[in-house]
């Protein structure tokens, strides 16, 4: 049974039709690959999902029911790392992440510097951290792994498999292959 459903989703950005046509649908512990060149839209497509992006035309579902009817319900679905990490430069991981968290993406050593101390993939990381650490249905990632060292590549994929565990789903655009089972890809 499909828990995220979308049919023939059109996005503008600007001016332009960047996306048409696109369509797929999720199981609970499901996760779909975004793949395609710069600016083939993955993340217009993720923003959209989120409900940051209006659609053109096209429906999204969930459960059955439409999904963007109730912007707050959605959102509060929805774990989302965008493109620049959502981290407080001024705040200290810790403050701003449960400590459990942080151990998970191996911060530790790092929850009572300033963020903005943090380097770019430390950063990345926080970011993780912060998704991670609230339980939502589905995951939006936007290039989740870019600037993560393969120790952190590791726990990252350990998350998603807890996600998926727990029946959750995660839509993630990347160019690099991402190493789970049972993944789904769209191509745009
Ligand atoms: N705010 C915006 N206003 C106008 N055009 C935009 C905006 N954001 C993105 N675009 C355009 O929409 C298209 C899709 O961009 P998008 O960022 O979704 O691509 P992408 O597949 O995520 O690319 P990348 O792999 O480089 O991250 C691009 O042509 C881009 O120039």
């Amino acid at each position: 049974m499909h828990l995220l459903t979308a049919q023939k989703l059109a996005i503008f950005r600007g001016e332009r039709l960047v996306l048409n046509g696109v369509s797929f649908a999720l199981r609970p512990g499901g996760i779909l690959l975004l793949r395609g060149a710069n600016g083939a839209g993955k993340s217009s497509l993720l923003r959209a999902l989120a409900g940051l992006t209006p659609l053109v035309s096209g429906d999204l579902f969930w459960d059955d029911l439409p999904a963007l009817a109730d912007r707050e319900a959605h959102a509060a679905r929805i774990g989302w790392l965008g493109h620049q990490d959502a981290v407080k430069p001024a705040l200290t991981p810790a403050e701003q992440v449960p400590r459990s968290a942080l151990t998970l993406v191996g911060l530790e050593r790092f929850a009572d510097l300033p963020t903005r101390f943090l380097s770019a993939g430390q950063k990345r990381r926080l970011a993780i951290a912060r998704v991670a650490a609230t339980p939502k249905a589905l995951w939006l990632l936007d290039e989740p792994t870019t600037g993560l060292d393969s120790a952190s590549i590791e726990r990252f994929l350990a998350l998603c498999s807890a996600q998926r565990a727990r029946g959750g789903m995660i839509i993630a655009s990347t160019h690099t292959p991402i190493d789970l089972p049972n993944t789904e890809v769209l191509a745009l």
